[in-house]
């Protein structure tokens, strides 16, 4: 499959003080690595997971790619075009056939639009001539399952789960190939979160967009996306198959993250593992490897080497970042895989 999206050492920073303040609290960084050279690609059609805890720099990495926040450095590509490097009216074309979904569907709707409009906007704000508004917002309601007569009605008059299906529609307005959709089902019952995924999910089929899904939710990674990325203070620390990394996670942190997630099998073992402690500040970063100070696993190289990117001896796309990484070995009478250390230093 070819590339849709490539990311390639993306780095973004912000600046949390101004010089003057930096001196006298004696900082010498007064900025913050939001994201820490981070690459990754997505395929068309194809739908990645980012996962981390809050502040790993999952959303920042979204707005950068669509525009809403400048790199420090690193590349994106669309489509064979490296867009950073272009002006804003040379990109516009390229971010039209991306959209995001935000976090807070009533929030990022404007009270003040009916739904026929907020559904049309896309085409005025990227200068598009608009195409006849009440065909065009019924024609959007029906692919979300939404009745017609719900163009005349006010983000305040939808339900949770309506407000998502008009965020889907509005991000699908100018056929987009990427979506992007930043915790899609945040907020929502259950039942009604079931019902945006399986939505989302056909809707992909149809009409065959990529989907970055940034998420905390690894039941919705497990059964919608191809492959995963698990964040750490700005970075990848383990990448791959989606399939894969939940039956064989090589990061300890992985191994956590996916132990706190509630197993759906009944005979499953539940091991629970606790992370100890806090996440770090990106601005008090610990040396050598970044998770050492929460890692049950670590040892002395941890605190002072940085790990490099290795890859699974049985899958090459997978890679992690692990002085230690973890192989499974089933344990007979358990029944579910006992994770062991193997030590690759
Ligand atoms: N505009 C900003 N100015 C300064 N720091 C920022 C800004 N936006 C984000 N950050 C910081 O960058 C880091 C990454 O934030 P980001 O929102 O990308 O994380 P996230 O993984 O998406 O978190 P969440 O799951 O809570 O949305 C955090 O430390 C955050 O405080």
């Amino acid at each position: 499959m070819s590339a849709l999206l490539r990311v390639e050492d993306l780095r973004v920073r912000f600046r949390t003080m101004g010089p003057l303040k930096a001196l006298a609290t004696g900082t010498n960084a007064p900025f913050l690595d939001a994201v820490c050279g981070v690459s990754f690609e997505i395929s068309k059609g194809e739908t990645l997971a980012l996962v981390g805890e809050s502040g790993s720099g999952k959303s920042t990495i979204a707005r950068t790619i669509i525009g809403l926040q400048r790199a420090l450095s690193g590349s994106i590509s669309f489509d064979g075009q490296e867009i950073e490097e272009l002006t804003g009216a040379e990109r516009k074309p390229y971010l039209r056939r991306m959209a995001m979904m935000f976090q807070d569907p009533i929030g990022s709707l404007s009270p003040r639009l009916t739904v026929r409009s907020l559904l049309t906007e896309p085409f005025r704000i990227h200068g598009l001539k608009e195409r006849d508004a009440g065909v065009e917002a019924a024609r959007l309601l029906r692919l979300v399952g939404l009745p017609a007569d719900f163009a005349r009605r006010y983000p305040h008059q939808l339900s949770g789960g309506q407000a998502r299906r008009v965020g889907i529609a509005r991000a699908l307005a100018l056929e987009p190939d990427l979506i992007i959709a930043d915790e899609p089902t945040a907020g929502l019952d259950v039942s009604v979160q079931g019902e945006v995924l399986n939505l989302l999910a056909r809707l992909q089929d149809e009409l065959g967009m990529a989907i970055l899904i940034i998420t905390h939710n690894l039941n919705v990674v497990r059964h919608m996306t191809d492959r995963m990325a698990i964040m750490y203070l700005g970075r990848f620390i383990e990448l791959g198959s989606t399939e894969h990394i939940f039956d064989q996670p090589r990061h300890p942190y992985t191994e956590a993250l996916l132990a706190a997630n509630p197993e759906p099998d009944p005979d499953a073992v539940f091991n629970r593992i606790e992370l100890k402690g806090e996440v770090p500040s990106p601005m008090r970063r610990p040396s050598g490897c970044e998770f050492h100070t929460r890692c049950r696993y670590a040892q002395d190289i941890c605190s002072r080497v940085f790990p490099e990117s290795s890859t699974s001896p049985d899958d090459p796309e997978h890679s992690f970042r692990c002085h230690f990484p973890l192989a499974r070995e089933v344990i007979s009478g358990f029944g579910r895989p006992h994770h062991t250390l193997v030590g690759t230093k």
